[in-house]
């Protein structure tokens, strides 16, 4: 990666030479207070707003509208099928097959309804496997089903740290804790990309070596989907989920995705919490009292959505499909390599970037900690236009996004952190 240049020219030769460069006019860009436009280093917690969405949107008012309850059948995109245009789209961009794909819920309560399914404890084998420093929610969310199951998380958690001094997660150290506790460890649920470190884990690796030992193994995705390329089918993994608002851009608090691998798509054994959406599209409104179970992954859908957020994820998914992961994946390896050449060009020893430099092992972010820097520094860099977050307790987040990001962004943004750390 030595062939990056330091210097202004060499950020807008490369946006000029930049096939994905007219992406970025697609977006909504924020502005600041004198009406210029923001660094927008926050596509990591959430993504900006594709110019399209609003006609996407206003497509579906439109039909609720005229329509009325008939929009169920008769709307442009009938409602009652509205999930399923986004199937396809979203299993390409997570490297799955449509069948093991549905966009539901928000991620936190799919990570439940996962869990309901695959985190069957006995006394015997009861611990779910977390990386340390997973997201405080996902660590909620997994106590609280020990919790749920009569356990105490105290000893139900089985964290897998990062050694002393270091900050990424070791895989030896992961073989070392299944090695001793893997007969007693009911789940392991990683966080796919950490968000905290930036850190992209190995999904296969980590899915053979749960199996192995008899475990089930999912994956929060929230950090990677749209941001790196996810092979969920390939991987084995038994579940998935995700966020569409951070990378996928669809708006705060959209709806999320669920990938359940095909090899559960039948299995009836799994007690599925149910709904009507769970139950075969052919008879749902037939309102029989025979609950007839949908196979793959729709079939843990509970209810029926809302199409207003579904929108806002087809106008995002359809930018997607048209670009595609690969495109996607190569322009970010390159910018962030950039942005990493700037980091270390400035020879600045209060900083450090904790993300991997290896580019399999990360996507876009950098996280970069700070030493001695408190949220103060944050603010500074928010006055000086640059929108990037702070994680406690001492690191600055960084994403610079693919689809709207450009290299002169980066330029600017590394020209701004270095006049406010000296
Ligand atoms: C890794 C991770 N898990 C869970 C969440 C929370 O998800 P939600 O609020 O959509 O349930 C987020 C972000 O908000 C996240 O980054
Ligand atoms: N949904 C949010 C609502 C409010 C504030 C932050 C979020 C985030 O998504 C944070 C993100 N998960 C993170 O990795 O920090």
């Amino acid at each position: 990666m030595s062939n990056y240049q330091l210097g202004s020219e060499y950020a807008k030769q490369q946006d000029q030479n930049d096939a994905l460069a007219s992406y970025r006019n697609r977006f909504h860009i924020p502005k600041d207070k004198h009406g210029k436009e923001v660094i927008y280093m926050t596509g990591n917690s959430l993504g900006l707003q594709p110019r399209a969405t609003k006609d996407y949107i206003s497509q579906e008012l439109e039909d609720w509208a005229n329509l009325g309850v008939t929009g169920h059948t008769h709307a442009k995109h009938p409602w009652l099928h509205y999930h399923e245009f986004l199937t396809e789209n979203m299993a390409k961009v997570v490297g799955a097959k449509p069948i093991e794909v549905v966009v539901m819920n928000t991620l936190t309560a799919n990570l439940h309804l996962m869990m309901v399914s695959f985190y069957k404890p006995t006394p015997k084998r009861y611990k779910i496997l977390i990386e340390a420093d997973a997201f405080p929610s996902d660590k909620y969310a997994v106590e609280s089903q020990l919790r749920h199951h009569g356990f105490d998380p105290k000893d139900g958690l089985v964290l897998w740290k990062a050694r002393k001094g270091e900050e990424l997660a070791n895989y030896d150290d992961l073989e070392t804790i299944l090695e001793a506790q893997g007969n007693e460890i009911a789940l392991v649920m990683i966080g796919g990309v950490n968000y905290y470190t930036g850190q992209f884990f190995d999904f296969k690796r980590i899915t053979q070596l749960g199996h192995k030992y008899g475990c089930m193994v999912g994956f929060d995705c929230a950090h990677g989907a749209g941001n790196v390329k996810l092979d969920l089918h390939d991987s084995g993994a038994d579940f998935a989920v995700w966020c569409t608002y951070k990378y996928l851009n669809s708006g705060p608090g959209s709806l999320g995705g669920c990938f359940v691998h095909e090899r559960h798509a039948h299995n009836i054994d799994l007690n599925r919490f149910a709904g009507w959406w769970s139950h075969n599209k052919e008879t749902r409104f037939k309102m029989r009292d025979e609950f007839d179970q949908l196979p793959g992954a729709e079939g843990w859908q509970l209810s029926n959505p809302p199409i207003l957020s579904m929108a806002a994820i087809r106008a995002s998914l359809d930018m997607f499909a048209e670009v595609g992961m690969e495109k996607l994946t190569k322009k970010s390896k390159h910018l962030t390599g950039y942005f990493e050449f700037l980091i270390n060009e400035l020879n600045n020893k209060s900083i450090k970037i904790i993300t991997p430099s290896n580019l399999e092992e990360r996507g876009c972010q950098l996280s970069i900690q700070v030493k001695n820097a408190d949220k103060k520094l944050h603010h500074q860099l928010t006055e000086a236009g640059l929108i990037s977050d702070w994680r406690e307790p001492d690191v600055i987040r960084c994403a610079p996004v693919p689809l709207y990001n450009s290299y002169q962004d980066v330029y600017e943004l590394v020209e701004k952190l270095e006049e406010i750390l000296t």
